[in-house]
Order: structure tokens, then C-alpha cells, then sequence
């Protein structure tokens, strides 16, 4: 099981709820992808109306929101989204992006870094979206993240883990969760990133925009699962050379890596 801050999640996988094509369609998803959290931004949804049709559902679905500050694009509006979440929907959880480039949305460090100390101070459970910087996650960490969100490729790009050799670094050195959020467009893309040893990975894209989101859903969770159950069991070492998968002797005390 997973634990950040007070909460423990039974599944690994956490979710967006942006670019379903309806809200049945999303809930139906979320169900079916077993995520026990699911990230909203702050903008799309309208806090004064009970019946929203992004937050009822999900609400309904008995689901962790985790709202986020997408379309800040400094460390004021972000801590700004966050208080309003606060006050509106009784998290003190915090998905923590400001993004000002609206062509990448890659994350700014320095306002990252400016909002998630001010937050923790403030009582927030931060998770910080960031580039795959392993001196950042540090950072974050020491200033009181509950875990950290490293990127694999940009936002929607479906790329994969572009990042994957910082990820490796990330996840060597974290004391807090690793989640690989963003760009993780295929099943194959999670698996890889749990195999790596995330404790986490966040996806929307791939699932909101696939022709059978339910399917895909599920198709993740199975991934999911398959790379954790992977990294758990121990993956074999890569080698340059051939080495012989039928070794002259019976059975071995230490297996070849
Ligand atoms: C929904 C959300 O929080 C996104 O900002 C997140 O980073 C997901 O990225 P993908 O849409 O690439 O899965």
C-alpha cells in the first residue's frame, strides 16, 4: 500500500478528469481504472453549483479529489487556487502547477518552489508537478512536500518517459513518494515507470482520449500493477553480451543476473 501524508491508497494509479468526452464517460473511466485519487483544476470546475457536472460525480464516486492550481502562472495565483479549493471543497490536499508557457506547460521551478514552502507552512499537503530535477525534488522535499510529481514528457504529449534517466535519479534519492505525472500516453509508458520504482504514476490523456476510455482504464490499472509487481519481485540486469539462458549446470544457488 501507498501512504503520503495521512492517507493510504490500495491502487497506484491516479487520474485526471480533463478531456472525457462527458462526465458519464469520466466516471465510468475512473471507475474503472481502481484510482483512489483524482486530480481536478481548480478552473474548470464551477464551486457554486452543487450539481457540477465534473465535481458531483466525482464526489459521488466516493473518490479523493486532489485539486490542482493548472493555469497559475506564479507562485500568488497558485497559493490563491489553493486556498479557494481549501475553503470550497475541505482539502488541504494540493496538486501544486504553475505553468506559465501555454505551449509546453512545463513547470516553473522557482515559483514551485515559492508556493509549495508557503503552503506546507500554511498546512497544505503539497504534491508538486515539476520537471524531472532531481536537485528541485530535494528541494521540495526539504521544504516539507509530502511527494513529488516529476514529468515524463509534457502535458497530453503522450511522449512517454522522455525523462526516464532523471526519473532514475528522482526515485534513487527520494525520501518522499515519486508519482511520474504527465505524458505517460500508453499502458506500456506506467508499467515502465513502476518498473523503474515510482510509487505512483498520475494519467489523463491517454486514458480521456482513447476511442474506449473504460477499456483503457482498465488496460492501466493491469499495468500498473504488473509494473509494481515487477519492481517488487526484482527485474534481471541488462547485459551488452549474450548470456546463456541454458547455463551447463542444473540449477543455480545464485541466479545469473
Ligand atoms: C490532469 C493533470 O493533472 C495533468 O496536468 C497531468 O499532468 C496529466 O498529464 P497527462 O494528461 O499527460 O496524462
Amino acid at each position: 500500500m501507498l501512504k503520503i501524508a495521512d492517507k493510504t491508497f490500495h491502487s497506484r494509479l491516479f487520474s485526471g478528469t480533463g478531456k472525457f468526452a462527458n462526465p458519464s464517460l469520466m466516471t465510468d473511466a475512473i471507475l474503472a481504472s481502481g484510482t483512489e485519487l483524482v486530480t481536478m483544476a481548480m478552473k474548470r470546475v464551477d464551486l457554486n453549483r452543487a450539481d457540477d457536472d465534473i465535481l458531483r460525480p466525482l464526489i459521488d464516486a466516493g473518490v479523493n479529489l486532489l485539486p490542482n492550481t493548472s493555469g497559475a502562472g506564479t507562485a500568488e495565483e497558485a497559493v490563491f487556487a489553493a486556498k479557494l479549493a481549501r475553503e470550497a471543497l475541505g482539502t488541504h490536499w494540493i496538486k501544486l502547477e504553475i505553468h506559465p508557457d501555454p505551449k509546453y506547460l512545463l513547470p516553473d521551478p522557482i515559483e514551485t518552489l515559492k508556493a509549495a514552502e508557503e503552503l506546507v507552512k500554511d498546512g497544505f499537503v503539497v504534491l508538486p508537478y515539476i520537471h524531472a530535477d532531481p536537485v528541485l525534488c530535494k528541494r521540495l522535499e526539504q521544504v516539507g512536500c509530502q511527494a513529488v510529481m516529476p514529468l515524463g514528457a509534457p502535458i497530453g504529449s503522450n511522449k512517454g518517459l522522455k525523462t526516464r534517466d532523471f526519473l532514475e535519479i528522482i526515485i534513487e534519492q527520494a525520501n518522499v513518494p515519486v508519482i511520474v505525472d504527465a505524458g505517460i500516453g500508453a499502458p506500456s509508458h506506467a508499467a515502465e515507470a513502476m518498473e523503474l520504482g515510482a510509487d505512483a504514476v498520475l494519467v489523463n490523456t491517454a486514458i480521456a482520449v482513447s476511442p474506449n476510455p473504460v477499456a483503457m482504464a482498465e488496460a492501466f490499472k493491469q499495468a500498473v500493477r504488473a509494473g509494481r509487481m515487477a519492481y517488487e519481485a526484482g527485474l534481471g540486469g541488462v547485459s551488452h553480451a549474450a548470456v546463456a539462458s541454458s547455463p551447463l549446470t542444473a540449477f543455480l544457488d545464485e541466479p545469473v543476473c
